[in-house]
This record gives C-alpha cells, sequence and structure tokens, in this order.
C-alpha cells in the first residue's frame, strides 16, 4: 500500500540528514517541505522564533503537545541543558512512530519522552506518573479548539508556576479564537503576538507567548 507523507518525510530525514546532528534533521524536513510535499512542522519561519523563547526561559521542564513527526521536538530538545527532558504528547499512533525515529536519528531519543495519548487523558497524570510539579515552557501544537480546554487544565492540576511560559503555534491559521481572547483579556496571563506566515507559504500566521502571572 501507498506511504504515507509522515513515511515519506522519514524516508528523506534518512537520506539527507546526517544521523546525530539535530540541525541537518531539521534542514532536511524543511527541505522536503519546500521542494516535495508541505507538512504541518512549525517550520523555519515560526521555528526560529520557537528556538529564540526556549533559549531565552533555559526550562528545566517542557512539554510539547502535539508531536507529529518530532521536528518541533527536534528543535526544542537540541537547545535544552544537558540532563534536561521533555515529554511531548501525540494521539496518532502513525505519527507517534514516524517521530521515535525521527527523534532517534537525531540522536536526541535520552532527551525526550514521547507519550502516546491526548492531553485531556495524560495532563492530569503528569505530576504522579513523570514526578513534576510544574512546567516552564508549554509548546502547544495540537487540535487547536483543544488550546482552551487544556490551557484550564493545566490551571486546575497546579502544572503553571509564576513564570511559566505558554507558546501557542497557528493562532492565525488555522487559529484558536477562543485561545487568544482567553490570554489575552485574563489578567493571569501577559500574552504577546508574533506575526510570521503558515509553514512554507506566504500565508499569515504567528505564534503566540503567554506568560502566567501566578
Ligand atoms: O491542526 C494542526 N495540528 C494538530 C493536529 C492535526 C492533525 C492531527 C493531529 C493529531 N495529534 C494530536 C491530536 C490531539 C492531541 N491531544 N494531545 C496531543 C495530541 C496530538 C494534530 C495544524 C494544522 C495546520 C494547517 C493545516 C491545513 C491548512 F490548510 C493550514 C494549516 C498547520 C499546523 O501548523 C498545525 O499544527
Ligand atoms: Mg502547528
Amino acid at each position: 500500500t501507498r506511504s504515507t507523507r509522515p513515511q515519506r518525510m522519514l524516508k528523506a530525514v534518512q537520506k539527507n540528514a546526517t544521523k546525530g546532528n539535530p540541525q541537518s534533521v531539521i534542514s532536511a524536513i524543511d527541505y522536503f517541505c519546500k521542494n516535495s510535499e508541505w507538512a504541518m512542522n512549525v517550520g523555519d519561519e515560526k521555528g526560529s522564533i520557537l528556538d529564540s523563547v526556549v533559549t531565552e526561559v533555559n526550562p528545566s521542564t517542557v512539554l510539547e503537545l502535539g508531536t507529529y513527526c518530532g521536528y518541533s521536538t527536534v528543535r526544542i530538545a537540541r537547545l535544552l541543558s544537558p540532563g534536561t527532558k521533555l515529554i511531548t504528547l501525540e494521539f496518532n499512533p502513525a505519527y507517534a512512530a514516524v517521530a521515535r525515529q525521527i527523534i532517534a536519528y537525531a540522536g536526541l531519543q535520552d532527551k525526550v519522552t514521547l507519550v502516546e495519548g491526548s492531553s485531556g487523558e495524560w495532563i492530569p497524570q503528569i505530576k504522579e506518573r513523570f514526578g513534576i510539579t510544574t512546567f516552564d515552557f508549554i509548546f502547544l501544537d495540537h487540535w487547536k479548539d483543544q488550546y482552551l480546554p487544556d490551557i484550564k487544565l493545566f490551571e486546575e492540576c497546579g502544572l503553571l508556576r509564576k513564570g511559566s511560559v505558554l507558546l501557542a503555534d497557528n493562532v492565525i491559521c488555522p487559529g484558536a479564537p477562543d485561545y487568544l481572547e482567553y490570554v489575552r483579556n485574563s489578567p493571569r496571563y501577559e500574552s504577546r503576538y508574533y506575526p510570521a506566515h503558515l509553514e512554507y507559504t506566504k500565508l499569515e500566521d504567528g505564534l503566540e507567548k503567554s506568560v502566567f502571572l501566578g
């Protein structure tokens, strides 16, 4: 049967990237998406913004919602201090299977815990299952209608502390209007929009960075 787009992306990484070299994996995926097939990775333009926020926060505890093929997982993990790990949640098993291989190809498997399941199911279990009290940095890139319920779940589960940083992809395209309205109007967050473009296109999109004020 015909291969899937994530499988073709993995083949492109294995063909064009250097094992153990995260930057070459990032470049190989961007090349594939610009020249062969569009895919919903955060991409190079928004990825650079992601890099700068991760570098600025220098987090000890990191959560990513929506692994897809592991592109942003690799971007984040390559910047973490030695000994720091990130947890990434992926609901789709086929995506998770490809992501594991791409993360391993980059040599970052020891810095990543990939959990197969949904945010709603897993967020309430994180404290006990992973021994985490609060997250320093959270990257939201899963179903856009889940951003708002999940940020409320983070609050309810006591997973945010004064200064926790949430960075949300696609707040314009496909969009997360209810999430934007919440973080921009809540007195408990300081929010800032980073304008960019939808990955590999000229369409408007951007990232919303929200700092929890406690
Ligand atoms: O929709 C998007 N991504 C999310 C997504 C999408 C599909 C499947 C999953 C399954 N993974 C999943 C689900 C639920 C979950 N709960 N916890 C973890 C978890 C994980 C996740 C998306 C779309 C576009 C886009 C498409 C088309 C277009 F024209 C313009 C733009 C661009 C993006 O950058 C995007 O990020
Ligand atoms: Mg996205």
